[in-house]
């Protein structure tokens, strides 16, 4: 992309469009378009399709979405999947009328099937059922990305869609209900370790796998694809490795400094046993991770104790 072009990242305040904003800022791309959600509700059809074509911005990518961890998605069904396809619905057909050069569609690893085989590739999307924590979120994802293919096969649009698995990083939401599992054991252990509690409360059994990618990984990766990508498919974003949450634990505690006990609450759900991405198409598109996961949970914890009066909990 030219350094002068105009790119609209829509949900620039969130843990991903953040992160965007700062490698784009930090590769000399002085032309970014922001607006929060109290200028543009992105839910709102109308209103995104004048701003759009107001700014003309060349670019779009679409970091916006109704986002949580696996309470917060079974615990909001519905706005987890009517505000997740009327945001990409809306953005990407104002982007196409607005004659947008191209977007960039962010979706999840969520989207694949609970049982896949693992690695799973792209080519296991819609081949079984969803897992049931998260099929709300997941369908709307899977509606962006068929919007997208849909929109580039009957009218050649160049829209292009992202799936990272999950992600951790600055920005983050640290709601101790709704936050993903790296944040929100960031949060539990740094407030053990100060009270003095001699146990920690973790949620399910420990035992599913899960793939952590740091979010400044994904925003290079999402700005290589923007300019070595054209084709309709999504495209895997991960680290091709994975670890068991009882591991992760272990880590995010040790990292904080928490002596104390970790307990297991098998009250809460474990959700998908695994979801390992297979990220042979992105790296034969150049792109590899950077960041391993000791290295980023450091940098992360750093980032909440820096941030810790004004960190998003919501
Ligand atoms: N976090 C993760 O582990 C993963 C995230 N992703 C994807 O990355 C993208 C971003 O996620 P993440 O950064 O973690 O999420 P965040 O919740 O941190 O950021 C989402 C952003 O979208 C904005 N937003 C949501 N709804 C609206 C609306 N109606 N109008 C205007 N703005 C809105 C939020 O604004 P406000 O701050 O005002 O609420 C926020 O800035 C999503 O598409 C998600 O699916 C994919 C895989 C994993
Ligand atoms: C990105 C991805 O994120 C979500 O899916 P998820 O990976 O299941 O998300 P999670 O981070 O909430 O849980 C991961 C694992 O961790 C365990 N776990 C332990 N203790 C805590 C805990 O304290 N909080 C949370 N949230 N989980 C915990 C938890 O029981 C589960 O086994 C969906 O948004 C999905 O749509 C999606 O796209």
């Amino acid at each position: 992309m030219d350094k002068q072009a105009k790119i609209y990242v829509a949900g620039h305040r969130g843990m991903v469009g953040s992160a965007i904003c700062r490698y784009l800022q930090g590769q000399g791309y002085s032309n970014l378009l922001l607006a929060g959600r109290e200028t543009l509700d992105l839910c709102r059809q109308a209103e995104v399709e004048q701003f759009v074509a107001q700014h003309a911005p060349e670019y779009v990518i679409i970091a916006a979405a109704r986002v949580g961890g696996i309470h917060a998605n079974s615990t909001y069904p519905a706005e987890f999947i009517r505000d997740n396809i009327q945001i990409a619905t809306n953005l990407v057909d104002a982007s196409y009328r607005a004659k947008v050069k191209k977007v960039l569609f962010l979706g999840s690893s969520c989207i694949y099937p609970k049982l896949a085989p693992q690695p799973m590739t792209e080519d296991c999307l819609l081949t079984g059922a969803l897992e049931p924590t998260n099929q709300w979120y997941a369908i709307a994802k899977i509606a962006g990305i068929k919007l997208c293919q849909a929109y580039r096969e009957q009218y050649g649009f160049n829209a292009i869609s992202a799936m990272p698995t999950n992600l951790y990083g600055p920005e983050d939401n640290f709601h101790d209900l709704n936050a993903h599992v790296i944040p929100a054991l960031i949060a539990r252990f740094h407030q053990a370790k100060l009270a003095g509690q001699p146990s920690v409360m973790a949620w399910g059994t420990g035992s599913p796998r899960r793939e952590f990618l740091h979010v400044d990984d994904l925003a290079e990766a999402v700005i290589h694809l923007l300019d070595h990508y054209e084709g309709g498919q999504q495209v895997n974003v991960g680290t091709g490795q994975d670890v068991t949450i009882k591991h992760l634990t272990e880590l995010v505690a040790q990292t904080v400094g928490y002596m104390g006990e970790i307990v297991w609450d098998s009250s809460k759900p474990d959700g998908t046993p695994r979801k390992l991405l297979d990220i042979s198409k992105i790296e034969a598109l150049g792109w590899s991770p950077k960041i391993d996961l000791a290295q980023g949970l450091q940098g992360a914890y750093q980032w909440y104790l820096d941030h810790i009066d004004a960190v998003r909990m919501r």
